[in-house]
């Protein structure tokens, strides 16, 4: 029985302060995955998957040493599951020696779509440049073709504004000022209104976001003139939270009024319909049973105490499928070529290329949605527009950059009961 396994390796970021925890939800989404693969009877026929996990702390040091464990010691790990992008960059950039794949289910930094650096690397967490084919759609829908960045200086953000540089650039809209900060956007605000901002992208953690927030309200950089752009991860009720406790010196009713109407762009992580996916759940049937999982592990979901990595939880149990679904078709290329996946070994080039193509090509319904990968492994994924009406996000549509098909509810609401402009007008009054 023991020579019918598939090995891999799990690196997740569990415990830690630094980064992103969101292996608390993610390990046990992907031990979810493995019951389910393991459970299909015409899925790896014969052989059984079985994942070495270990805690990364979101920290690429103890990351690194994670990974040589679980390579210097036998079994051989067929492939490297990995979260956070300072991980995955530090695993994904060793792992090419070992010919391993490494699959990224919480890992959204732009830079790893370079295939030199990370030729293995396939990720099911969308880059954080997803978002930006759905920002230039959103400022041709509204007719503004001047828009103004603020960002927080972070290796994350920095490549995503190059992104969305260039793309502005090709749909011809002007970057009227682009403003960076550490940790105090003061005088990145300053700036904008110096500049006459009116349309702005925001880029920053959700920590900088309240610092930003309050900024807008001091220097009246909000309202019915002016139309902002956050990252749509943050929690629902980011602007009230924890003021006191970061030095915010406004009262949760100022952070109210400069958050209202701002928009907001996101990568779409739980499939959106009621479709039985590969799993033979829907992603409904998926969440019933984490949050049955979670509970059992002491989080107290119907408090809304949920783990970290909560979101990303579909990622990681649809990296699993994939790994799965890879494998099966490399069996069966393997056997046609009277070789097979028991005589893997990090030296052997033919099936670790074999193991790559089927990576490459696997495109199936998970419960994150559908889940394909682009040429530098990347996921391709849809994202999702919000706006916060009355002080609660409300939906107000998503986008398919492949078929560049945006499906609008039309319930956008604007201030001054228009669409604001993207400069001052100055109307010649004869
Ligand atoms: C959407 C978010 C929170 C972006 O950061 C990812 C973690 C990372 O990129 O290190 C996890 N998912």
């Amino acid at each position: 029985e023991e020579e019918n396994v598939l090995h891999i390796g799990g690196i997740f970021p569990v415990a830690g302060e630094g980064g992103w925890q969101g292996g608390q939800a993610c390990m046990p989404a992907a031990r979810l995955a493995l019951e389910d693969v393991n459970r299909e009877k015409n899925l790896l026929r014969g052989y059984r998957l079985h994942l070495h996990s270990n805690d990364s702390e979101c920290e690429p040091g103890l990351g690194a040493s994670v990974m040589y464990n679980l390579l210097y010691f036998p079994p051989y790990k067929l492939m490297l599951l990995a979260g956070c992008s300072t991980v995955c960059t530090t695993v994904a950039e060793a792992a090419k020696m070992w010919n391993l794949v490494v699959l990224c289910y919480g890992a959204s930094s732009p830079a790893l779509s370079d295939r030199n650096r990370f030729p293995t690397l396939f990720r099911t967490h969308p880059s954080a440049t997803v978002h930006n084919p759905t920002r230039i759609k959103l400022l041709q829908k509204f007719g503004w073709s001047r828009v103004a960045i603020l960002q927080q200086a972070e290796e994350v953000f920095i490549s995503t504004v190059e992104d969305l540089e260039a793309r502005c650039k090709e749909a011809g809209i002007e970057i009227v000022t682009r403003q960076s900060f550490l940790s105090d956007p003061t005088d990145a605000v300053k700036n904008l209104r110096r500049q006459d901002a009116r349309i702005v992208v925001g880029l920053f953690y959700v920590v900088a976001a309240r610092r930003v927030l309050c900024e807008l309200y001091h220097q009246k950089l909000y309202g019915q003139s002016y139309v902002w752009f956050f990252i749509g991860w943050y929690e629902d009720d980011w602007f009230e939270i924890n003021l006191e406790k970061e030095g915010i010196t406004c009262t949760k009713e100022q952070m109210r009024m400069a958050a209202e109407g701002h928009m907001t762009t996101e990568a779409l992580m739980w499939n959106q319909n009621n479709d039985t996916t590969i799993s033979g759940m829907t992603a409904e049937d998926f969440r019933k049973r984490l949050n049955k999982l979670l509970k059992d592990d002491g989080y107290d979901i119907d408090n809304d105490r949920y783990p970290e990595g909560y979101q990303e939880a579909p990622l990681a149990y649809d990296a699993v499928w994939s790994v799965a679904l890879a494998f099966n078709r490399t069996m069966e290329r393997l056997s046609k070529l009277g070789n097979s996946l028991k005589n893997f070994t990090y030296e052997n080039k033919e099936i670790a290329d074999e193991i790559y193509a089927a990576v490459n090509s696997t495109q199936f319904l998970g419960v994150s949605g559908h889940v394909a990968f682009s040429s530098q492994g990347d996921r391709i994924a849809l994202t999702q527009i919000e706006q916060v009406i009355d002080g609660k996000y409300v939906k107000l549509g998503y986008y398919d950059t492949q078929s560049d098909n945006l499906t609008w509810r039309n319930v956008e609401r604007w201030i001054g009961g228009k669409v604001p402009q993207d400069r001052t007008i100055i109307r010649n009054v004869l």
